[in-house]
């Protein structure tokens, strides 16, 4: 495994209700009048199928964009009545056991794990053209709050939040990038596609549901609920999106961080933002044991993804690609996996899609593990018979070394629900991937290096096609991990560097530099 030196030393809301009429005997056709500020109020009806027209209004000059949408709510008519709750996980819309999103509550009583749980009838008078015409016409737009990718799908996410308490940095979003040169060149594939989550605020998907859990927050410090900061055990990068969202609301924030197993670049994330850091000489899983501990003591609010919170803003990923794809279903989509929330995030994303009749099928997924911190991978591997933790083992996908993950029965029931496979990448495995990627034009992190592998094995073993549209998850921007791809390309990690690229050293004179070049430009003609 890798030499120190690769650690750092320190550690609308405005949609009106639909009337329904009938027509005919059997179908029920649901008019609506359009109030929404992304919708053109001055068409009087319009049928639920038919596209949205653009707005046409102009801010005034005094206004900003969050008075702008409290003008418009007050002088708009009837609020829609979306509502969602929190059930046991897995519980079906019976259960008689759940909780408002306005309690303080992160485990069901018989402390499994807690589920967002929409009042998916309501969403449902709303057929799936209304709902693809409605989160397309809110693409780009700086619309408070739709210009966030997360936030253009507020019914779906936290419908009764109001507008004024959502703590957004117009996160999500991002990039779907065609990996053509990628794709060609080392995997014969030509629909294959990088979703680079992390060219995002605080540079990881870790913003899409940090802004739904602070904006929570928000509200509930507004109601007086006791909540005097917010707390989490990090990796980095969930860490470095709480503090900067708490940091913008003026809510104080607490982060537990594994001392030297995190990037200097994630750590001076907090630290920049304020928030109060805690570098704890144990791993990633003792400092969750630990923050779940405090928070069932102290007035301080956990903001890992044990909260259920954070996945509704996570799931609107899986919402993006589809509609990147004109709401076509990929056939593939990888996800690296650590704390395993985010894969769930996916699969309820993409199911919420085909429930409310965007799409009529999902993806099968992957989840992608390090091998050093692999304990999905063995469960998968046992045929699901028995789940054991494991201790993570150093990996350059420091992200994800997790060895005791929260949402393993999350993990699971996706990958069971959408004929899912886990793979694992070893250190070089990923390392090379992380490589050949960036040589093709990207610049990912480690943890997509384990996506991509898992996607190389899949495409060698044929489990994954030449023309089958993939998508690979990219969850962290590469410049947060710059030591080991240095480490990696100068061959300072021993029995590594197949796709290395070490600068060249070269004296300060004409003639030197001249013959580099020559012997440069040489290489390349006799590759062409
Ligand atoms: C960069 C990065 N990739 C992947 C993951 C894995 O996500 P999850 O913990 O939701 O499985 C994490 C965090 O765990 C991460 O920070
Ligand atoms: N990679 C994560 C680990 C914690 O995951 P979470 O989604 O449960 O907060 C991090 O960056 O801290």
């Amino acid at each position: 495994m890798a030499s120190s030196s690769l650690f750092n030393p320190c550690v609308s809301t405005l949609i009106p209700k639909p009337r329904s009429i009938h027509q005919g005997k059997h179908r029920p056709v649901t008019i609506i009048k359009c109030t929404s500020p992304t919708f053109d109020p001055s068409s009087p009806i319009t049928n639920i199928n038919s596209p949205p027209a653009p707005a046409k209004h102009r801010r005034l000059a005094e206004e900003n964009i969050r008075d702008e949408a409290r003008r418009q709510r007050s002088t708009e008519g009837e609020r829609h009545s979306f509502t969602a709750k929190y059930v046991p996980f897995n519980a079906g819309f019976d259960s008689l056991e759940w909780y408002s999103l306005d309690e303080i509550v992160y485990r069901s009583r018989s402390g499994g794990l807690l589920d967002v749980q929409h009042d998916m009838e309501a969403l449902r008078k709303f057929d799936g053209a209304y709902w693809r015409s409605l989160f397309d016409s809110r693409v780009g737009k700086t619309t408070w709050p739709y210009g966030s990718g997360v936030w253009s799908k507020k019914e779906w996410v936290l419908p009764e939040i109001d507008e004024d308490d959502i703590v957004s940095a117009f996160e999500g979003n991002t990039n779907l990038f065609w990996a053509e040169r990628f794709g060609k060149q080392f995997l014969e594939m030509n629909d294959l596609w990088v979703k680079h989550c992390g060219i995002s605020h605080t540079g990881s998907f870790k913003d899409l549901g940090m802004t739904v859990l602070v904006s929570q927050v928000n509200r509930l410090r507004k109601m007086k609920r006791p909540v005097v900061g917010v707390g989490c055990a990090s990796t980095g990068d969930t860490s470095a999106a709480l503090s900067a969202y708490c940091a913008s609301a003026g809510i104080p924030s607490i982060v537990f961080l594994p001392a030297n197993k995190i990037s200097t670049a994630q750590l001076v994330q907090p630290i920049a933002n304020g928030a109060l850091v805690l570098s704890i000489d144990t791993d990633f899983d003792g400092c969750m044991k630990l923050i779940r501990e405090i928070t069932s003591e102290l007035p301080i609010y956990l903001a890992n993804s044990l909260n259920s919170l954070r996945l509704e803003g996570q799931k609107t990923a899986a919402i993006e690609i589809l509609q990147q794809f004109d709401w076509q279903v990929p056939d593939w989509v990888i996800v690296p996996g650590g704390n395993l929330g985010n894969i769930y995030a996916f699969y309820k994303g993409f199911k919420m899609c085909q429930e409310l009749g965007l799409v009529d099928r999902i993806p099968r997924l992957v989840c992608a593990q390090a091998a050093n911190a692999n304990p999905l991978y063995l469960y998968y591997k046992s045929e699901w018979k028995e789940f054991k933790p494991v201790k993570a083992n150093r990996t350059f996908a420091s992200a994800i070394q997790i060895g005791d993950p929260v949402s393993i029965d999350r993990a699971v029931y996706a990958l069971q629900n959408s004929n899912g496979i886990v793979e694992e990448a070893t250190e070089e495995e990923l390392m090379d991937a992380m490589a050949q990627a960036d040589s093709t034009g990207m610049f990912v992190c480690p943890h997509t290096g384990v996506a991509l592998t898992a996607l190389i094995k899949l495409r060698n073993s044929g489990v994954i096609g030449p023309g089958d549209r993939t998508v690979v998850v990219s969850t962290a921007h590469g410049l947060k991990f710059t030591h080991s791809k240095t480490d990696y390309h100068s061959g300072a990690i021993p029995g590594m560097g197949q796709f290395a690229n070490p600068p060249v050293s070269v004296q300060a004179d004409y003639g030197s530099v001249m013959d580099v070049l020559k012997d440069f430009l040489s290489s390349k003609k006799s590759n062409r």
